[in-house]
């Protein structure tokens, strides 16, 4: 990880319409999240995750402060970054082969082959080499997921922006979905923004943990994870650090955003 950054907020205030006039839903954000670095979202619901999200994506204009990627005001999206939502099965097109979803990011940019080798580096990172000519409606939840991981996969982003894209999956999908997330983010030293819900899950993935609070929200935790890579889901979740930032966090849950 260098430590020029791959994101800066600077007093980063964000409304949206509200009734009546507009509500503030960040305040005065500071952050920095380095290149190569994964950083987590957690907050209650509500709080603007996901509106942190959008504008760091350039999708959710903000209101005053500075909001930064490689330099560039992300005032609309900028080339780079590509993003996943938790709604697998309204991002896909189902009429589409797993092989053309994938190429949806990239088609019209590239000439043939360079769009094929990214189309199939991308399906191969999660998995589905045996699953490209099929649909997406014949294939598992946690398959169509590893269909949208990959089409933002091959757009070959500096920066992956998440919003709890593992949210709807059961237990078992969702740690093999951790894992291959781990392995790309190793493979390609993409920075990533993950927004989540789920404690365990940011602490298993994470550099860094970004607690929000409050309306507006600001940030209440910024939380450094000292676990080693690889990550293992047994070994890495019996480690005493493990067990200690589970702690503190439930904890600043149970007393920060209740309060
Ligand atoms: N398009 C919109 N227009 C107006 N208000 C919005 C819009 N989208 C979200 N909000 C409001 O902004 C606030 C933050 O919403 P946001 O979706 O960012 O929260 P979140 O932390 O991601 O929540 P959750 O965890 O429940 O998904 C909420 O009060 C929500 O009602």
């Amino acid at each position: 990880m260098t430590t020029q950054p791959s994101f800066e907020c600077e007093r980063l205030c964000i409304d949206l319409p509200g009734a009546p006039g507009v509500r503030r839903i960040i305040e005065d954000l500071d952050l920095e999240i380095g290149r190569g670095e994964f950083v987590s979202i957690l907050g209650g619901s509500g709080t603007g995750k996901t509106t942190l999200l959008r504008t760091l994506a350039g999708l959710t204009p903000y209101s005053s402060g500075r909001a930064v990627y490689e330099g560039r005001d992300v005032r609309c999206p900028v080339p780079g970054m590509a993003m996943v939502f938790q709604d697998y099965g309204h991002a896909l097109l189902m009429w589409r082969t797993v092989r053309r979803n994938v190429a949806l990011g990239v088609e019209g940019h590239l000439r043939d082959g360079e769009l094929d080798r990214k189309v199939q580096d991308a399906i191969r990172m999660v998995g589905l080499e045996r699953f490209q000519d099929e649909y997406p409606w014949r294939l598992s939840g946690g398959m169509q997921q590893r269909v949208q991981i990959a089409r933002a996969l091959a757009m070959e982003p500096s920066a992956l922006l998440m919003d709890e894209p593992f949210g709807a999956l059961d237990a078992m999908t969702k740690a093999s979905l951790q894992d291959q997330l781990l392995a790309v983010q190793a493979e390609t030293g993409a920075t990533v923004v993950f927004v989540t819900h789920d404690i365990e899950e940011a602490i298993y993935l994470s550099d860094t943990i970004i607690l929000l609070k409050g309306s507006p929200a600001h940030i209440a935790r910024r939380i450094t994870v000292e676990l080693p890579r690889p990550r293992d889901q047994i070994a890495t979740k019996e480690l005493p650090e493990y067990l200690r930032l589970r702690h503190q966090l439930y904890e600043a849950f149970r007393h920060e955003i209740h309060a």
